[in-house]
């Protein structure tokens, strides 16, 4: 089993910054890398990163505006919003060393190719090793050093192994997994299925209707996942079923806060990254390229496209035929 030292983070935003902190609270070498030379200056001199506000930077956590020097890291974890991965990838992809493991850390799919996270790195950085790292673990929960736990998954079990010894501590608990499919696909879909959530928390149906909203999402998640290779003990674990409940019932979830907000008739908060809202559209081309239904994220991306109010929404699905449950 390889053993690494060093780590880069590309992406200097909340998820980016947290994970940094993982990474020193592991013991390793550490750098992060910001993509604005000014942000990077002010976080090395402040400590601070205003997007992961009250946490204080450890002093010995590097951070840099040198994609080379992220670059020569023995890891690299990329925490980018899903749609601006490729773009991070292809600065990041000439200084890379060959077989270099580069760890997705978002949760999407591409616009237009409908490509999972990991597709995106092996198609930007053929001579790169590609991982996922998904779960249910908030930005702020884990630089306060709360305990999560994730699913970091590789193919080769060997190399998911060495990144969880790389990375895990007691506060911080990856599992590892061979299944990188089934672990990119329930961190894309629970985005879209926690602002359903909302929405029915929104507009006030009742904690009832949210467990069945969840449980339902969850049943179209698990059907798109296994028409797509995954496995059974995947999607209901951590990066499945676990993050859809926590991003389902909390109001720490951006993706459910929209919901909520949506629900209410309320503008959306602002400023907050709710990937969902990129993901659904694409979900349901990959859901129908599939032959799969998906009602619930079918209702979010008709209602985000403007192609039906909500209340009809909860109407269609109120009134769908019932059916023998699965
Ligand atoms: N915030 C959270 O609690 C968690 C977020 N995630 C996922 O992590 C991803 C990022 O989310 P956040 O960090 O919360 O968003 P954020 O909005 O706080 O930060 C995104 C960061 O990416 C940077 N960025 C954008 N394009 C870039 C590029 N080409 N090169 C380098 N940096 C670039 C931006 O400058 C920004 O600093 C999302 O896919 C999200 O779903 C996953 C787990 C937890
Ligand atoms: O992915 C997350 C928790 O696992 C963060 O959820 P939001 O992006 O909805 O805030």
């Amino acid at each position: 089993m390889p053993s690494f030292n060093s780590v880069a983070v590309i992406g200097a935003g909340a998820w980016g910054t947290a994970l940094a902190g993982v990474a020193v609270r592991a013991g390793r070498d550490v750098v992060l890398y910001a993509r604005s030379a000014e942000s990077a200056t002010r976080m090395t001199s402040s400590r601070q990163n205003p997007r992961l506000p009250g946490t204080q930077l450890a002093a010995n956590l590097e951070i840099t505006n040198e994609i080379a020097q992220a670059a020569r890291a023995e890891i690299i974890l990329i925490a980018t919003p899903a749609q601006h991965l490729r773009e991070a990838m292809t600065a990041l992809a000439p200084h890379l060393k060959k077989a270099t493991p580069v760890v997705a850390c978002a949760k999407g799919i591409e616009h237009g190719t409908h490509k999972f996270m990991t597709e995106v790195i092996a198609a930007t950085a053929p001579d790169a090793t590609p991982a996922i790292l998904s779960g249910p673990s908030f930005a702020d929960d884990v630089a306060r050093g709360l305990p999560t736990a994730v699913t970091l998954a590789a193919q080769d079990e060997g190399l998911a192994r060495a990144l969880v010894q790389a990375l895990g501590s007691s506060t911080f608990r990856p599992y590892h997994s061979t299944d990188i499919r089934g672990v990119e696909i329930g961190g894309a879909a629970k985005n879209v299925l926690a602002i359903a959530a909302g929405i029915a928390v929104g507009r006030k149906l009742g904690a009832s209707a949210q467990a069945a909203l969840t449980t339902r999402g969850f049943s179209e998640l698990a059907r798109l996942g296994l028409a797509c290779g995954a496995r059974t003990e995947t999607l209901v674990g951590l990066s499945g079923l676990g993050d859809l409940i926590l991003s389902c019932s909390s109001l720490q979830s951006r993706n459910f806060a929209l919901g909520i907000a949506l629900g209410r008739g309320a503008p959306p908060p602002k400023g907050k990254l709710a990937e969902g809202v990129f993901t659904a559209p694409v979900l349901i081309e990959l859901a129908a390229s599939q032959n799969i239904d998906m009602p619930v994220s079918q209702a979010v991306a008709a209602i985000l496209g403007g192609a039906i109010t909500i209340d009809a929404a909860i109407e269609g699905l109120l009134t769908r035929p019932f059916k023998a449950e699965g």
